[in-house]
């Protein structure tokens, strides 16, 4: 456990070590290839390239500027104010307004300009990732946790951001001042060189001593906020259990009590990052004091070698060289997380995307006959096997094959093969006679509909939802479709009808009605195949009966694939598919199945159907 800081305002070891340090490879984030790295960012800098070196031709300006600022001080000083010469005083203040108006342009434009071209290379950046993420196959996402992905399209691209947007000029820059202003101070005087950089290592020492305690404080902070917001967004989507549990007084005082140490952890990592200025000053004057006292007695001694002119120069320049120095230590950090961001955005970009070689049949217009021949798949061969093996049946366009079997069988595997979500290991499916490795991806999703147990609504209007199956219907198309699916009363009684806007958990219609709405979806779509998982919930009786009339209303005519829980449907299809195992254990009509007396009939007696 911790060490106790402090006891006076109730700090208190909260975490051990291993929580706030992390485990120990994570503590390293940096990118492999920083070089391959700041090459794609170039790339993507794309035609504000000659910006960027304007910019930075800007930012050489600036620091030269910066410099000569002080040296005309100096100068003006020295050979005019002590030695009392006026003649050509007015032309050097001329030079100094004119150096101190180009310096604040220069700023000026490097940012501006820096910022534009920040935000277009990370809007060209998030757009290419979304992009291609739009264009990688179901197995990426598999392989993948949602939050993952989340937080490349959102945490590591804001890394990127702001690195470039200021951290880029600031590194450039602080390097071409500590340069710069240690050549000059080298020039004017090696020995007041010696005595500024002196503070150096006190300034080193003082902050590794304050970031050593601040950066556990911050990280602490860091968990504690994370625990924090995950309660409160918890409590806010759980809100009717907690509710319904009367658990509002124990998620208050968990609350209190995260809440609390929150504060007392932000207490201690602020006090103590606030020391951080203050030292800072301190070493600053006191660097100040010595150049001032030495410089004063060596000027005293006349010999020229050190005049008042500079010492002048020399507390101004090395005010300027803290600062960069402290930059620089406060960039390190972020320009190499945001490497490492970058460089995760780019692993995802070099996924292979979902190809479609295949351009033979790409106006194809399907009928919808179905077969699958000796089918064998698995979604890690290597590892687990095969999901499902040797599956063989033939459907019919038009008709309706039925899936049976208990959890985990294979049921949705089959249907994730038809839209050609992944390829399968052995064997063939055919559709129309041929092999949909054959088929486009999107000649064969195009024509297809899946209806899923629990519909995804989009956090959009009733209108906007059934439309997504075709983007182009026309208002009434979409109506014509809800009547269909025996929608349209139930979206008329809504407060705004077709206009009005769904959450995207759809929390202001029922179950059924979200299934009358995928229904519809489906209708808009008018797809040749129907992949249908029938929901298993609960659904009262006459949006039942409702549900059931869309569904025959949405299947005649087509070739449908159920994932049947309902002996309504089944009894409806023309062949039913025991699924074992990921084996097709029994098919046939319902008549056949009965008659056999297999598995089938089991599940009929037992009422698992
Ligand atoms: N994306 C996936 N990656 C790896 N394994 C998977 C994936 N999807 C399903 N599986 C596994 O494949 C097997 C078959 O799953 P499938 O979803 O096809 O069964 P199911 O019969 O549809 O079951 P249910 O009725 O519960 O949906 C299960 O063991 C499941 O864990």
């Amino acid at each position: 456990m911790l060490r106790i800081l402090r006891k006076p305002f109730g700090y208190e070891p909260i975490l051990t070590k291993e929580d706030i340090k992390g485990p120990a490879k994570k503590k390293t984030e940096r990118a492999r290839n920083w070089k391959s790295v700041l090459h794609r960012i170039w790339l993507l800098v794309d035609e504000q390239r000659a910006l960027l070196i304007t910019v930075l031709a800007l930012v050489f300006v600036s620091s030269v500027l910066a410099l000569l600022g002080p040296i005309l001080v100096g100068n003006i000083l020295d050979n005019n104010i002590i030695k009392g010469e006026f003649t050509n005083l007015g032309s050097k203040i001329g030079w100094l307004i004119a150096v101190y108006i180009g310096l604040s342009t220069a700023l000026y434009l490097q940012n501006y300009w820096m910022v534009g071209i920040a935000q277009q290379t990370v809007y060209r950046l998030r757009t290419s990732l979304f992009a291609h993420l739009q264009k990688l196959p179901v197995t990426f996402f598999d392989k993948r946790q949602h939050g993952e992905l989340m937080s490349r399209m959102t945490n590591d691209i804001e890394n990127v951001s702001q690195t470039l947007n200021t951290s880029f000029i600031q590194v450039f820059s602080s390097v071409l001042t500590l340069v710069g202003t240690t050549a000059v101070m080298l020039y004017l005087s090696p020995l007041l060189t010696l005595l500024t950089m002196s503070i150096i290592p006190l300034m080193f020492i003082a902050m590794r001593w304050i970031t050593r305690r601040t950066s556990k404080l911050f990280k602490e902070q860091q968990i504690a906020v994370g625990e924090l917001n995950g309660m409160i967004e918890e409590t806010i989507s759980g809100q009717r259990i907690v509710k319904a549990f009367s658990q509002e007084a124990r998620v208050m005082e968990e609350f209190r009590e995260k809440s609390d140490r929150l504060r007392r952890t932000g207490f201690w990592a602020l006090t103590y990052s606030g020391f951080i200025p203050k030292v800072m000053n301190t070493l600053n004057n006191a660097s100040f004091a010595i150049v001032a006292g030495v410089g004063g007695l060596l000027a005293l001694r006349g010999d020229g070698a050190v005049t008042v002119g500079t010492i002048v120069i020399f507390t101004e320049l090395a005010r300027q060289f803290t600062r960069p120095l402290n930059d620089l230590a406060n960039q390190f950090n972020t320009v190499l997380s945001a490497l490492a961001g970058a460089e995760r955005v780019f692993g995802i970009m070099d996924e292979p995307i979902e190809k479609d070689d295949a351009t033979e049949y790409e106006d194809m217009l399907l009928k919808g006959d179905v077969e699958f021949r000796d089918v064998s798949f698995g979604y890690a061969v290597e590892t687990d096997g095969y999901t499902i093996e040797n599956v063989s049946f033939h459907v019919k366009a038009g008709e309706t094959a039925a899936f049976v079997g208990a959890t985990g069988a294979g049921k949705t595997t089959i249907m994730q093969l038809l839209a050609r979500f992944y390829e399968i290991n052995k064997g063939e499916i055919l559709i129309d006679g041929i092999p949909i490795h054959k088929l486009p991806r999107k000649t064969l999703r195009s024509q297809t509909a899946f209806v899923l147990q629990d519909p995804f609504l989009f956090e959009a209007t009733v209108f906007e939802n059934i439309r997504y199956g075709k983007l182009d219907a026309t208002d009434d198309e979409v109506i014509a479709a809800a009547k269909k699916a025996n929608a349209h009363n139930f979206i008329e009684k809504l407060d705004e009808g077709y206009d009005t806007v769904l959450t995207a958990d759809g929390e202001e219609i029922s179950q059924g009605q979200k299934q009358l709405l995928s229904i519809a979806r489906a209708l808009v779509a008018d797809p040749v195949l129907l992949l249908l998982d029938e929901a298993t919930s609960s659904i009262d009786t006459v949006t039942e009966l409702e549900i059931q009339e869309a569904l025959d209303r949405l299947m005649e005519g087509r070739t449908s694939f159920v994932i049947a829980h309902r002996l309504n449907t089944v009894r409806k299809a023309n062949t039913v598919h025991v699924m074992e195992q990921g084996q097709l254990i029994e098919s046939g009509n319902q008549e056949e199945l009965i008659e056999q007396q297999g598995v089938f009939y089991n599940m009929l007696r037992e009422s698992e159907i």
